[in-house]
C-alpha cells in the first residue's frame, strides 16, 4: 500500500470503535461527548489560520464566504461529524469517514437537516463512509489525492498510531497538509485527561481514555518527518471547565494539535 516492501501494522482496534459507537446523539447538548464538539471552534479557527500564514493563495477569495472552495479534505475518524460539517460549510470537498456505524448514520442524518449540507451530500461534495483508512486506500485514486488529511482526538484509540500517521500522510498530496489533535503521554495528562476529566470532574465518559494509548508529539513529528512532511507548527489546546471553552496555550503536555506539510 505505503511501501510494497513491508507487512502493514493492524490500526484498527474494535474495542474502542465499539465503545464510541454507543453514545446516542452527540450532537444533542446533553451528550457525555459534547467536550468534542466544544472543540471544534478552536480546530476550525487553528486550521485556517495555519493555511492562511503557510499558503495564503489557498485560500480562495470569493464573496460566497467559502474560503476552502477547491480544497479536497479527509476527516479519519469524523465520528458524527463536527468538524466534517464546518469544513464543508467552509466551501471544501470532503469525505468524513468513521468505522462506527451509528456515527456514520449520525452525520449523515445532522447534514441532512440542513439545506446547505443536504445539498453537498447530494452533489457529492460531502461523503460521509463506514470504512477504516485501510478501505479508502485500496482505491489507488486515493493515495497522494488530498489536498489536506485531518484526523482530530483518534490517534489515542487507534492501534499501531504511528501506522495509522503513514496511512494518513500517503493519502496528502505534495505540499498538501495534515492536521493532527491528540493527546501527550504524560503525568500531567494522566492527572488531568483520566483523573480529572473522567474521575472528579466528570466532563469525560469514565473509560474514555486510557493512558498507554496517549502519544508524545515527538513520536508523530518523527513519523511525519520520515513520511516527507516539515513540521510547521505543534501547540498546547486547553480546556476550561468553567466557561466549557478551549484556548491555545504552548503548553503541549496534555492535549494538543500539529500541523504539516507533504514537500
Ligand atoms: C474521540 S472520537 C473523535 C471524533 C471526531 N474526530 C471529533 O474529534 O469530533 C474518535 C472517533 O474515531 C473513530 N475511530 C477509531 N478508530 C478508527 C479507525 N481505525 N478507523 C476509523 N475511525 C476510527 C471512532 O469511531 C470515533 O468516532
Ligand atoms: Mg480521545
Amino acid at each position: 500500500m505505503i511501501s510494497s516492501d513491508r507487512i502493514p501494522l493492524n490500526t484498527i482496534n474494535q474495542r474502542e470503535i465499539d465503545f464510541f459507537d454507543n453514545f446516542g446523539d452527540w450532537w444533542s447538548e446533553d451528550s457525555e461527548l459534547k467536550g468534542l464538539r466544544e472543540m471544534n471552534p478552536i480546530r476550525v479557527q487553528y486550521i485556517m489560520e495555519q493555511i492562511k500564514n503557510s499558503k495564503p493563495t489557498l485560500i480562495a477569495e470569493n464573496p460566497l464566504f467559502t474560503p476552502l472552495q477547491g480544497l479536497r479534505i479527509a476527516d479519519i475518524g469524523c465520528g458524527p461529524g463536527f468538524l466534517t460539517e464546518s469544513l464543508s460549510r467552509l466551501g471544501a470537498e470532503v469525505v468524513g469517514l468513521d468505522l462506527g456505524k451509528t456515527n456514520i448514520a449520525m452525520a449523515r442524518a445532522h447534514a441532512n437537516n440542513d439545506p446547505q449540507l443536504k445539498n453537498n451530500l447530494k452533489n457529492g461534495k460531502l461523503v460521509y463512509m463506514e470504512a477504516s483508512i485501510e478501505t479508502l486506500l485500496e482505491d489507488p485514486r486515493c493515495l497522494g489525492s488530498f489536498d489536506i488529511v485531518c484526523s482530530m482526538e483518534v490517534l489515542e484509540h487507534v492501534d499501531n498510531p504511528l501506522e495509522f500517521v503513514r496511512l494518513c500522510s500517503s493519502l496528502v498530496k505534495t505540499d498538501g497538509h495534515i492536521f493532527l489533535s491528540t493527546i501527550n503521554r504524560t503525568f500531567a495528562s494522566l492527572f488531568y485527561m483520566i483523573l480529572m476529566a473522567e474521575y472528579v470532574l466528570r466532563l469525560i465518559p469514565i473509560g474514555t481514555h486510557h493512558h498507554r494509548q496517549f502519544i508524545n508529539p515527538k513520536r508523530i513529528i518523527s513519523t511525519l518527518t520520515t513520511s516527507q512532511f516539515v513540521i510547521k507548527d505543534l501547540l498546547g489546546l486547553k480546556y476550561n471547565p468553567v466557561t466549557r471553552t478551549w484556548r491555545f496555550d504552548n503548553d503541549t503536555s496534555v492535549n494538543y494539535i500539529l500541523h504539516a506539510i507533504k514537500q
